[in-house]
């Protein structure tokens, strides 16, 4: 069985041989910018470089990052060794890889630059005509593709598979560890090469693809620039991107709210999965990775209902309050829905997920995820990690131990505090800046003894941010340096691999300020550099931002910050400096085992273990797998036990649903006949029970004594041939909780014309069935569940929307909870070697498990769970003749003995 691995880049591209350059047709290996520079400008790729170097120019040049730069670039030969080579294109990579752009690979390896045109403009005043013409440029392009016939004869040379510089190193190096190590036997790849392929013809992709397929299992998607160009350097990086990571476009005309590139996101979405479905075979593993690919579970689900698929979000997942402003923020829900098992990199992020979709799409989200109209989707946490061992083997390079000794060599004597990011607003590089200066003019003692090197990946993304950069840059280095030392080495493009490991490994400290972050596997990498085997034991501490999900994992072992406390930072810097060698190595020997236990190849493993266990419940609970009731077999088990409990819903499973009065009026006489024949039987205890009021069930099943009584959804319990009732929740605090959220739907009331809030002993009930626009209902019911759901988590109580209605309830007691009391009660001798639960709805879900649980473990011998109707449950049964197929079955036990 093969695993897909479907993320936006391959963990491969093509390098063509450059015709121009014929020095390097038989070294193709990879180019540095400083490389690039020595050439000159000679070749198109170049155009991209000089760019990308016109915007780095505008920061200053100190000579302190004038100096280290060309120490970085010129020291070693070797250096330019900045990704593995191209003979080992499934090498280690650098976790978090933080290309400046898609379209700069040009950076490193001869590639055709993008056809597309630039981005139409922001204004929501064009944006109609803006997506018109986003669309006919769209088929103009298909269409110039369908005919083009490439003849530049660069992109007819010879080429060579080699690794990409661009996507993402932690998800490669996982499943690269998982394949070394046996875990993943048959993995296939599927993403786009890492450049714009307008420029190529179809027999150089055709066998461009056919190479990756047979010689590096991975699957091309090929799709045109303008799709590429639209769905990544605008929908990902401009709305999505910004969106989860809680920045919002704060003004009425921003792209979040009205955006043309929605299209171009949709279709190359729509490209990877026709190519999934185009490869799938049953039985086949579907794993589809992060925020580029939203869509592609549903896009997946809707051609392969019962494809095992799971989805993975490597970034951050914001409140429902930040993605609400998404103008497409439903068809995204309903994309990652189409998964069996929708995962996070923490328990917040999942937590957001499930809160956003309960808000947004008016569903009943529980812990372990969703319930759809017809089927649950469950939804996880789980933090991915690096790969140890071959980082081991990585920093044992000739040219790591080479630039360990370098380095240490030239900042002899000096504290060094090393970090390396992206320079866009995310990772929080400003506010590092801002603390650091904040810190050397609060600590001058400090000021000769350390410097900070940031190495700062891309310049080009922002221009505001790169000038704001530039300016504290400037400062810092006005006010601090001096003509012996400068304590800020501003490093304005990336440094080589080995460059970056012997760095971590001779660091006294690693400084990261993401304002937000999925993981930041750097400081993974840090830790495991600072173990001491190639240079002196180092254990420094991490300086790492809160909002990061490795903050969450690190057990309070990291030095934490709040990145928009300046102040935080700059004394979490005074600490790690002044920190003694023993709380040194406490912090890293439980920094140590955390990285070590929590790897990639860990990561993986899981969630392929917890995706498979859902598949299979939910297949288990498609009612076509659930079997019928066999009614023979039962009758036996029946006859063959001594004690019997029955636990039979009301509405919907004895009783189709209405109004007490009328129900009365109804079918009532023929349940309770049915239930006095079962009672009448000595070996049988039946209860009954039901979301409806004390009042109400009384006034139901007053005339059957002998009958137990479970009311309000397992709020009271009546046993059979006793008069009181117990209550479970506490009164005081439930008249408590409800007083204050009445106030609450008060507001939802006055807003949705037609609504209406029912009140019972223990729960409320916003009813919105008849409200006159069903629309804005439902979009109040999302809020009213999510403020609810907010506001009261300290006092235990829930609010669940229902397709039209909101049930606010205590959390902590169910049907569940009921039944367990029931049970607790049998002595373990005398429990009852039968047990047959009935129900049709969400709240009868609970009890069915917890009779699975009972069965699994053997705890009663037969246990008989049925569903009524064609609901997908986790019952082991169906009945779907409804509440007279049911009646019909308990009729005939009761004539057995
Ligand atoms: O820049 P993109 O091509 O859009 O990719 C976004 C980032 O993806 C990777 O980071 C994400 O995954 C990491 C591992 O799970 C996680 O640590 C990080 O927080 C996520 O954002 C990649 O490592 C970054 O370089 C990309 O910028």
């Amino acid at each position: 069985m093969t695993t897909f691995v479907v993320s936006m880049f391959l963990p491969y591209t093509v390098d063509f041989h450059d015709l121009k350059q014929p020095e390097q047709q038989s070294n193709p290996t990879v180019r540095t910018l400083a490389e690039i520079g020595r050439q000159g400008s000679t070749t198109s790729i170049l155009n991209t470089a000089v760019a990308l170097r016109a915007a780095a120019a505008a920061l200053p040049q100190t000579p302190a990052a004038a100096e280290t730069t060309e120490f970085f670039n010129t020291s070693q030969p070797s250096a330019a060794t900045h990704f593995p080579t191209p003979a080992d294109p499934k090498g280690l990579v650098r976790s978090d890889a933080h290309i400046p752009s898609w379209n700069l690979s040009g950076l490193f390896f001869n590639q055709p630059e993008s056809s597309a045109e630039a981005a139409p403009s922001d204004s929501v005043v064009s944006y109609t005509k803006a997506q018109q013409r986003a669309q006919t440029r769209e088929e103009r392009y298909k269409a110039l593709q369908e005919s083009k016939k490439s003849t530049d004869p660069r992109w007819a040379a010879a080429w060579s598979v080699v690794s990409a510089v661009q996507g993402n190193g932690g998800l490669n190096n996982a499943i690269q560890a998982c394949v070394n190590k046996g875990s993943m036997t048959s993995v296939l790849t599927v993403g786009l090469i890492g450049f714009p392929t307008d420029a190529l013809n179809a027999t150089k992709k055709q066998e461009i693809s056919e190479k990756l397929e047979s010689e590096h299992e991975a699957l091309t998607v090929f799709v045109s620039d303008v799709d590429l160009d639209g769905h990544y350097a605008h929908y990902c990086k401009k709305i999505l991107w910004p969106v989860f990571h809680y920045v919002v476009p704060d003004h009425p005309k921003s792209k979040a709210f009205m955006d043309h590139s929605w299209i171009f996101y949709k279709n190359l979405n729509q490209a990877f999965a026709d190519k999934v479905v185009k490869n799938y075979k049953r039985g086949d593993t579907i794993w589809i990775h992060d925020y580029h690919l939203l869509l592609v579970p549903g896009m997946i689900r809707k051609k392969l209902p019962d494809a095992m698929i799971g989805f993975f979000l490597h970034t951050a997942f914001p409140s429902s309050e930040v993605f609400r402003c998404l103008a497409a923020r439903t068809e995204l829900l309903e994309g990652m829905l189409g998964a069996n098992l929708v995962a996070f990199q923490t328990h917040e992020y999942a937590h957001h997920f499930l809160q956003t979709c309960s808000r947004i799409l008016a569903i009943e989200a529980t812990e372990d995820g969703v319930q759809l109209d017809n089927h649950f989707v469950n939804v996880w946490s789980s933090p991915i990690g690096i790969d140890p061992s071959a980082l081991a083997i990585a920093r044992d390079e000739k040219e790591v131990l080479t630039w360990i000794k370098t380095i240490k060599d030239r900042y002899k004597g000096k504290r060094l505090i090393v970090a390396r990011d992206k320079l866009d607003t995310i990772r929080g590089v400003r506010q590092k800046l801002l603390a650091f200066e904040l810190f050397l003019k609060q600590n001058p003692d400090w000021k000769d003894k350390v410097v900070l090197i940031q190495v700062a990946t891309s310049t080009q993304d922002d221009q505001e941010l790169s000038s704001t950069v530039a300016e504290i840059v400037t400062r810092i280095d006005a006010n601090h340096s001096t003509l012996s030392h400068q304590p800020l080495v501003f490093l304005r493009q990336d440094i080589a691999f080995s460059q970056y490991l012997a760095l971590l490994s001779v660091a006294d400290a690693l400084v990261i300020t993401s304002l937000r972050e999925g993981m930041n596997l750097t400081c993974h990498e840090f830790i495991i550099c600072q173990d001491g085997k190639n240079s002196d034991k180092k254990h420094g501490p991490v300086i790492l931002s809160e909002f990061t999900g490795s903050a969450s994992i690190f057990e309070g072992a990291d030095l934490a910050c709040n990145p928009w406390d300046y102040r935080s930072i700059a004394n979490a810097i005074k600490v790690s400096l002044e920190m003694g060698e023993e709380e040194k190595e406490v912090r890293y020997n439980k920094l140590r085992s955390i990285v070590m236990h929590q790897t990639g190849d860990f990561w993986m493993s899981n969630l392929s273990t917890h995706l498979s266990k859902v598949h299979d419940e939910h297949f288990r609970r498609d009612t076509m797998s659930i079997p019928r009731l066999n009614i023979h077999n039962l009758i036996q088990r029946y006859e063959s036990s001594w004690q019997r409990v029955f636990v039979l819903d009301y509405e919907g499973t004895l009783a189709s649903y209405g109004a007490v009065e009328s129900t009365i009026l109804t079918n009532i006489e023929r349940v309770t006949e049915t239930l006095n024949d079962l009672i009448a039987e000595e070996k049988n205890t039946v209860y009954v029970m039901s979301g409806r009021t004390v009042n109400e069930i009384e006034m139901l099943f007053g005339r059957v004594p002998g009958l137990g009584l479970i009311a309000e959804n397992g709020c009271f319990l009546r046993d059979p041939n006793v008069e009181e009732w117990t209550q479970f929740p506490d009164e005081e605090k439930t008249q408590s909780w409800k007083s204050a959220i009445k106030t609450m739907l008060q507001y939802y009331v006055e807003r949705v014309e037609g609504s209406w809030v029912e009140e019972r002993h223990c729960s409320l009930i916003f009813h919105y069935e008849k409200a006159n626009d069903n629309a804005s209902a439902n979009r109040h019911a999302g809020d009213c569940a999510n403020h609810i759901n907010d506001a009261c988590q300290n006092q235990r109580v829930k609010a669940v929307p229902t397709p039209d209605s909101v049930i606010i309830e205590p959390s902590d007691y169910d049907k569940s909870t009921a039944v367990q009391h029931i049970f607790g009660r049998y002595p373990e001798a005398e429990r009852p070697d039968f047990l047959m639960i009935a129900g049709n709805d969400r709240d009868d879900e609970v009890v069915f498990k917890w009779a699975k649980e009972l069965s699994d473990n053997w705890t009663i011998a037969n246990v008989t769970t049925v569903t009524v109707g064609d609901r997908n449950s986790v019952a082991t049964s169906t009945l779907t003749q409804g509440t007279t197929g049911l009646l019909k079955v308990l009729n005939t036990l009761a004539k057995h003995k």
